[in-house]
């Protein structure tokens, strides 16, 4: 499989953009060789510009549940299109969407729309802070909560794949009010509420998807839920990843705990820009221009943006069902790659969610960041290099969850175990 065009082109982009991407992780930094330089999707397939093709695990970072160029998603794209990109102004697109999203989680009363993830996160604990009058967050080291700066503190994802969890840049005075607290460890999180009285919220990804895939215990979020009720704090729930691919009604019907605020993103825009975040409507009345927590975008609610998302969940709605047909692939394919690992003696951690798929090259349960990074990475970045070149594409870093999409076929399943057997065999 030849990728000069991709090695010239990333040679190129280097010179032009810091490490050559407008995301850290799409560099391919920890699994080694170079990026491969895509020129269009196509269901379950990625393409590349050498012309090589791929089954596409990472789909985006997650947002296409019904894979690349979904008709109905582009149809209702490029008819939003014809009436213009955007007006900054009220829409009937808004409010339909508003609706179906309401309709999908019992904790939402009323969202907001904003166009990424990090700006959900941001605002959404901004409200949190708004409505308790109270400064501290604490959040759980290995979640991933987008870039603003109170976030970036043993954040998963890029942040850990590049061995900087905490980055330069933030100024200490903007983190101290972040409370750190182990993964799937109530004893960590009392000892936060020990430690301070003024936290206003704790923000967990229930199904944690950015130190790999790790989900909370349910035992372990009711006892949060728990501890936020008797200590006067706010519970958010980030599903800006899990949100509609590990359950189209939210982690809260999967695993009986109710967050005070959900924050969605990737599926919700159906590959286009949005973000967003609800709650009930006492926590949402506190934002502007309601109350007085203040939160703006030029772009929020656009029109194009809009009407993809609404596309994607009136689809997914409309086909409930389909996330236990996307769970048995997931299923099928970690345990079938778990079980020709373990032919040539390598230990495999498997788990599903949904759509959400995740596996570790360990021999020992993965329950939290500090678990998931006593993993070989050198081990994980041979693994991806054999599956790129045997053109599977998985998330180049080993703290990151896989996807699978209606455009993901039981035959790409079959063959990515067969492929798998191949390389373990090689790396072995
Ligand atoms: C759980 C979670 N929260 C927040 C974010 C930030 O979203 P975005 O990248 O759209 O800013 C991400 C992904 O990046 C995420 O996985
Ligand atoms: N893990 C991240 C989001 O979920 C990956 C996307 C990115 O940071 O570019």
């Amino acid at each position: 499989m030849s990728k000069d065009k991709s090695l010239e082109a990333f040679k190129e982009a280097q010179e032009l953009i810091p490490g050559g991407v407008n995301s850290p992780v799409r560099a391919f930094a920890s699994v080694g060789g170079s990026p491969v330089f895509v020129s269009e999707g196509e269901g379950g397939y990625l393409k590349d510009i050498d012309g090589n093709k791929y089954v596409d695990f990472v789909q985006s970072w997650g947002p296409l549940i019904f894979g690349h160029r979904d008709e109905s998603i582009e149809s209702a794209v490029i008819e939003a299109v014809k009436h213009g990109l955007s007006f900054g102004a009220p829409t009937l697109a808004e409010t339909e969407l508003a609706k179906l999203v309401i309709s999908m989680f019992d904790s939402i009363d009323k969202v907001r729309f904003v166009s990424s993830g990090t700006e959900a996160v941001m605002s959404a604990i901004r409200l949190a802070r708004g409505f308790t009058g109270r400064d501290d967050i604490v959040k759980f080291t290995g979640c991933y909560h987008g870039h603003s700066d109170s976030l970036l503190v043993q954040a998963g994802s890029g942040a850990a794949t590049f061995g900087n969890p905490s980055s330069p840049g933030v100024p200490a005075d903007f983190t101290k009010h972040t409370l750190l607290a182990q993964y799937n460890n109530i004893e960590s999180v009392k000892k936060c509420f020990a430690d301070s009285s003024d936290i206003a919220c704790v923000i967990i990804e229930p199904i944690a998807g950015n130190m790999g895939l790790v989900p909370a215990d349910k035992v372990f979020l009711k006892e949060l839920r728990d501890l936020c009720d008797a200590n006067g704090a706010l519970l958010i729930f980030d599903e800006v990843m899990s949100g509609f691919r590990a359950s189209i009604n939210g982690a809260e019907s999967i695993t009986g705990t109710k967050p005070d605020i959900v924050t969605l993103g990737k599926v919700i825009g159906g590959g286009m820009p949005v973000g967003a975040f609800g709650a009930r409507r006492e926590i949402m009345a506190k934002l502007s221009p309601e109350g007085p927590v203040y939160q703006a975008g030029t772009l929020s609610g656009n029109p194009v943006a809009m009407a993809a998302g609404f596309a994607a969940l009136s689809k997914l709605k409309k086909n409930a069902p389909v996330l236990d047909v996307l769970n048995k692939r997931a299923v099928r394919l970690v345990e079938g790659m778990k079980t020709e690992a373990a032919k040539f003696g390598i230990t495999m951690q498997i788990d599903t969610r949904g759509s959400m798929f995740g596996f570790f090259f360990n021999e020992n349960e993965i329950k939290n960041f500090e678990d998931a990074c006593t993993c070989d990475a050198s081990f994980f970045a041979k693994f991806h290099q054999g599956m790129l070149n045997e053109g599977f594409y998985f998330a180049c870093s080993l703290f990151e969850a896989g996807f699978i999409s209606t455009a993901t076929t039981d035959e790409m399943v079959e063959e990515c175990i067969k492929a798998s057997a191949k390389v373990f065999k090689e790396i072995a």
